[in-house]
């Protein structure tokens, strides 16, 4: 296939790399020279799970135009801040309702979101479907470089209605992705949402006094932790349930990606920490970091939007959600993803259901 990723962070790069060993015509895409400029030096080195080596993709540009020329479908592999404007750079820059987007991840609302954006600037919409979670964990060491240690197993997507198209693209380029079946079952299985937030609020003065000099979850899911997230957890899955899905635990999920052992027990949340991929995984260097970011914003604050449209009542989250307001206010951040954003003002579960073709 031909396919354009855009990103060139951790997920992007990891992305490009998967893509085109599998034989894809990749187009990668960064916003900026400064980003790309390495790769297009020395392509794409890698190491990790797809083994050693070097690719260079077709084409790699910080032009968007120059990107999606002649593309089959985009995947945007991006922090999820980012997608309202990058549907509305993509329609800009020419995309038409023809052509799939797969949003690796979606995280929670991410379809949702990426579908209001485009619709403020097209009357017609192209196949949206997301990914729960990225398939991928990933750092870059260098800017020509990246370790791709994690690859997720089984990896769940849904498509909103109409977008059929971009859930079969999906399930092509990235084996082991499946259709869940509800993009709203699929919001609710990001597990950054959950696995995040209780560790960066309740460590927050230790992120700031040591700039993160500690490991996230081996040193950082300590007994305290681990109650907050278990009471999280137990939010969002009564938030499925009011939705008439029987979700797994963070812990299932996470067996199923393969980033905790697969012998843990699904009320074990101590496993995250036993997972291979995750064990180094340092904690966020500071407030700004996309553990506060994105997984507030980004996470529960749409989680919650969810809730409400559910009627389910959700103390622990809406805690988290209010003492990261108090805690970030004056710092620069991205506008959260909230019912405006994801186009979801005034939603019942009936307009709800319809808007998944459900
Ligand atoms: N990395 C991982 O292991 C995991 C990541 N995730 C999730 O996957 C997603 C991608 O993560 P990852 O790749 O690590 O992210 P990165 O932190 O690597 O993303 C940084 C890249 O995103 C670009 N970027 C930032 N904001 C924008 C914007 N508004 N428009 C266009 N480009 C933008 C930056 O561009 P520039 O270079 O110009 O600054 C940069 O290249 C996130 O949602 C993350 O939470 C989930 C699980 C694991
Ligand atoms: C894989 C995971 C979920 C672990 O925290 C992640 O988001 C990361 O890479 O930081």
């Amino acid at each position: 296939m031909k396919v354009t990723v855009i990103g060139a962070g951790n997920g992007g790069a990891a992305a490009a790399v998967e893509l085109t060993l599998a034989g894809h015509d990749v187009a990668l895409h960064g916003r900026s020279a400064a980003t790309v400029e390495p790769f297009l030096r020395n392509g794409i080195r890698y190491e990790g799970v797809f083994g050693e080596g070097r690719v260079t993709p077709s084409r790699i540009t910080s032009d968007l135009k120059e990107a999606i020329e002649n593309s089959d479908v985009a995947v945007v592999t991006l922090p999820t801040f980012a997608l309202g404007s990058v549907a509305r750079d993509l329609h800009r820059a020419g995309w038409d309702a023809r052509r799939p987007v797969v949003l690796n991840p979606g995280h929670t609302g991410g379809a949702f979101e990426f579908d209001t954006a485009f619709r403020e600037v097209s009357p017609t919409i192209p196949p949206i479907a997301e990914f729960a979670t990225l398939a991928y964990v990933a750092r870059k060491p260098a800017p020509d470089a990246i370790n791709i240690t994690g690859r997720a197993r089984k990896l769940r997507g849904a498509a909103l209605k109409g977008g059929d198209a971009a859930m079969e693209a999906a399930t092509v380029l990235f084996p082991g992705s499946y259709d869940c079946g509800d993009v709203v079952a699929s919001d609710l299985c990001n597990v950054n949402m959950v696995v995040h937030p209780p560790g960066a609020m309740l460590g927050a003065s230790w992120v700031e006094a040591t700039g993160g000099d500690f490991t996230f979850y081996v040193q950082g899911l300590t007994s305290g932790v681990v109650r907050v997230m278990e009471e999280l957890d137990r939010e969002r899955i009564a938030v499925g349930k009011a939705f008439g899905h029987d979700l797994p635990t963070v812990i299932g999920e996470m067996k199923a990606i393969g980033t905790v052992p697969s012998d843990a027990e699904e009320g074990d949340y101590r496993a995250i920490a036993a997972g291979e991929a995750n064990k180094r995984i340092k904690a966020p260097d500071s407030l700004g970091h996309r553990y506060f970011t994105e997984d507030f914003t980004h996470g529960l604050v749409p989680f919650l939007v969810l809730a409400e449209i559910a009627g389910v009542e959700t103390r622990t989250t809406r805690a988290l959600v209010d003492l990261h307001g108090a805690m970030v206010a004056g710092l620069p951040k991205p506008a959260p993803r909230d019912a405006r954003s994801m186009g979801l003002v005034g939603a019942t579960m009936a307009s709800l259901r319809a808007r998944l073709g459900k």
